[in-house]
């Protein structure tokens, strides 16, 4: 069933369009990632999401709510690009802040808050904000957008500018909000994080969707597995045999051969044969998420439904 539903979402600035006509649904419990280039318009489109701008046009519900409505803030965690942190208050602090903010009573908001620093492996939590480390500070606003217990979270890049050991342990305990049931939209530029979690993905390039689905899907859109056989045939008779039978590229008494799907294999198998060669080697090749990135990115106007 699906908790987010985007309908035609379009966002312009003083006549520049930074997001065009977009639509999507979430389904409950997903993690959805939301990636591309720099400008692309993901930002904006979170944004709309969680009510913090209104969109020029288009329509979003969330948990069954309009963004911005207080009743969907309420079941709503938004971890923004860039969260600026109350410096001089604690983590403790700041958090019953914004606990008593979403009116959670302080029995449940003390104990939530303790659980989630230590999910997080928060040390030095009585420390200012102002003084905490750059991956300490990203913790405790994520430790913020939790604070409510939302069903969905809006992650914009979690895990930008932190240590490797940090980024890993974000990642991980995203991984288990989303074991918990939590949904989870997710925008990161990396691409090999948005493949670890994300359930389905759209890209976006120049403000608009250009490709989306599940990675495999969106893969078997984007030219799927490759296979690399190879193969070798006696002399040039073979080689000739064999070219005749199938397509091949010869290189010194080798026959190399790229085929979409595994039957095509078998086909190249039985033609080496009847030449009298055999399958020396079957290599398969699947393209990353980076290199579909960089082929639908340079295409920005066609989207792939898959
Ligand atoms: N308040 C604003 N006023 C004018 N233009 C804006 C505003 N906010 C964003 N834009 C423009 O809209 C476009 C999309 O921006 P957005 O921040 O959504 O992209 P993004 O995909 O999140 O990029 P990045 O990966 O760099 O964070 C950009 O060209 C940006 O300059």
């Amino acid at each position: 069933m699906a908790i987010l539903e985007v309908d035609g979402f379009r966002k312009e600035y003083d006549g520049f369009v930074a997001v065009e006509g977009n639509s999507f649904t979430i389904e409950r419990g997903e993690v959805f990632g939301v990636v591309g280039p720099n400008g692309a318009g993901k930002t904006t489109t979170l944004k709309m999401l969680a009510g913090l701008i209104e969109p020029s046009a288009g329509t979003a519900v969330v948990a069954g709510h309009t963004p911005g409505e207080p009743a969907m803030q309420r079941r709503l965690g938004f971890l923004p690009e860039e969260s600026p942190l109350y410096e001089e208050m604690t983590a403790v602090d700041y958090l019953e802040f914004f606990a008593d903010l979403y009116d959670v009573p302080g029995d449940v908001a003390r104990e939530r808050i303790h659980d989630l620093l230590d999910r997080l492996d928060l040390e030095h939590r009585d420390r200012q904000i102002g003084n905490m480390s750059k991956g300490m500070q990203r913790k405790v606003a994520i430790a913020r957008a939790l604070v409510n217990d939302p069903d969905v979270l809006i992650f914009d890049e979690p895990a930008s500018g932190l240590d490797p050991l940090t980024t890993n342990y974000i990642i991980e305990f995203t991984r288990e909000l989303s074991d918990e049931g939590k949904t989870i939209v997710f925008s990161a530029h990396n691409l090999f994080h948005v493949e670890s979690i994300c359930d389905r993905i759209v890209i976006m390039n120049d403000g608009r969707i250009v490709a989306r689905g599940t990675l495999e899907a969106i893969r078997d859109a984007h030219g799927g597995t490759e296979y690399h056989v190879s193969a070798t045939v006696d002399g040039s008779d073979g080689l000739e045999a064999t070219a005749r039978l199938i397509d091949v590229t010869r290189e010194n008494g080798r026959v190399r051969h790229v085929v979409g799907d595994i039957t095509a294999v078998d086909q190249i198998r039985e033609a080496v044969e009847e030449a009298g060669g055999r399958v020396t080697d079957i290599q398969t090749k699947t393209p990353s998420l980076e290199e579909i990135f960089l082929e639908v990115a340079r295409e920005p106007d066609t989207e792939a439904e898959a």
